[in-house]
């Protein structure tokens, strides 16, 4: 069957103003995400890793336009997000939630559980009032909880079942698409496999596609089944789950992927160290931002900013943003101190 595409980035970018001087005017800018292009299909887990500050927030904050973004386009389920009026987005929100790190932070914490999905739901005119209250027990039930918590404050939830209310609520306006901020990040590993097992087994029974924004490559590892991996605002590298992990080509993914521990022990592991300190999204590298950290890097990589391309190794839509993947992959070109990885 043909693969419905949900969710299309294209070309986005979101800068961010850097106010100086006494006139406060605009000196520079945060390049947090700088072109980037993807599709999401529905059903499916997309996760965008990378390191802090690399701008996976960015990136789903502005695909819910909690930021406006500075270019680009996001086209969800047809309809293209960047041109709708505040009003029009607002109706479109109930089918694009998001869950954060902290629910905590982001839910009212005089209110009890029924009042934080009552006005979800309020917001968002889902049901008549008269049958919020049957459905809000059910929600309840459907992610874990029951009844009996629905007249309790959030403070007498524990971090996972506090998670779990977030989902409720996410799940409240029945959603397509649930963009997945660092979502099990602050929870115990126990609890998290819970939260992530649950997600999973919502995305079967409500047919929900997520966009799962983690710098845990454990986590990314269990939940998705396609990877985009990016690099100070740039997506470097894009494949199934297999591929990424597998048979990672860019460099900056081998040694992302080279910091986690190798589950066969009998496979032998050789590190590569990713040295320096990430330069500034201000003022990137010229060439490949990678360039400066990168053990292969070359002349070329200095100057000419590298597209995303597939090679003859790679299949699946699998594609990676480095000028050298075939020599990488071939051993023609070696680096010192570098040796690869067996993933
Ligand atoms: N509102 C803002 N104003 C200025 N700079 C910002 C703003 N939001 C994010 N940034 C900067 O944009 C870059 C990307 O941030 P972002 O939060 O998207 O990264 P991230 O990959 O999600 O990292 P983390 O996991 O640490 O949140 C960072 O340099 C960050 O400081």
């Amino acid at each position: 069957m043909a693969k419905k595409e949900l969710l299309k980035v294209d070309g986005l970018k979101q800068y961010f103003p850097i106010k100086g001087g006494m006139m406060g005017r605009t000196v520079n800018h945060v390049k947090a995400v700088d072109d980037i292009s993807f599709t999401i299909y529905e059903g499916e887990t997309v996760s965008i890793v990378g390191e802090s500050g690399c701008g996976k927030s960015t990136t789903g904050r502005a695909i819910l336009r909690l930021e406006e973004p500075t270019e680009g386009t996001v086209t969800f389920n047809g309809h293209e997000l960047t041109s709708l009026s505040k009003r029009e987005m607002r109706k479109l929100r109930k089918d694009l939630q998001i869950i954060f790190q902290d629910p905590y932070a982001s839910i009212n914490p005089r209110q009890t559980v029924a009042d934080v999905l009552d006005e979800a739901m309020t917001i968002q005119k889902v049901l008549p009032a008269k049958e919020r209250r049957k459905r809000i027990i059910e929600l309840l039930e459907t992610v874990g909880l029951n009844e009996y918590q629905a007249d309790r404050y959030p403070h007498e939830f524990s971090g996972g079942q506090r998670q779990r209310i977030g989902i409720a609520r996410a799940l409240s306006v029945n959603p397509k698409l649930i963009i997945c901020d660092e979502a099990v990040s602050a929870l115990d590993v126990s609890i998290q496999a819970q939260v992530l097992n649950l997600l999973q087994e919502l995305q079967k029974d409500f047919k929900l596609t997520y966009l799962f924004i983690s710098h845990d490559l454990g986590v990314v590892r269990h939940i998705s089944d396609r990877v985009i991996v990016m690099y100070l605002g740039k997506i470097v590298e894009i494949g199934d789950k297999y591929s990424i992990f597998e048979n990672p080509k860019h460099p900056y993914t081998k040694a992302l992927l080279s910091a986690i521990p190798v589950p066969d022990p009998t496979r032998e592991k050789k590190h590569i160290v990713l040295t320096g300190d990430v330069p500034s999204p201000i003022d990137p590298p010229t060439g490949c931002r990678f360039h400066t950290r990168c053990p292969f890097a070359q002349e070329k990589c200095k100057v000419d900013v590298p597209e995303l391309s597939t090679h003859a190794s790679m299949i699946n839509g699998h594609e990676a943003a480095c000028h050298f993947v075939e020599e990488i992959e071939n051993g023609t070109l070696q680096a010192e101190g570098f040796e690869e990885a067996v993933f």
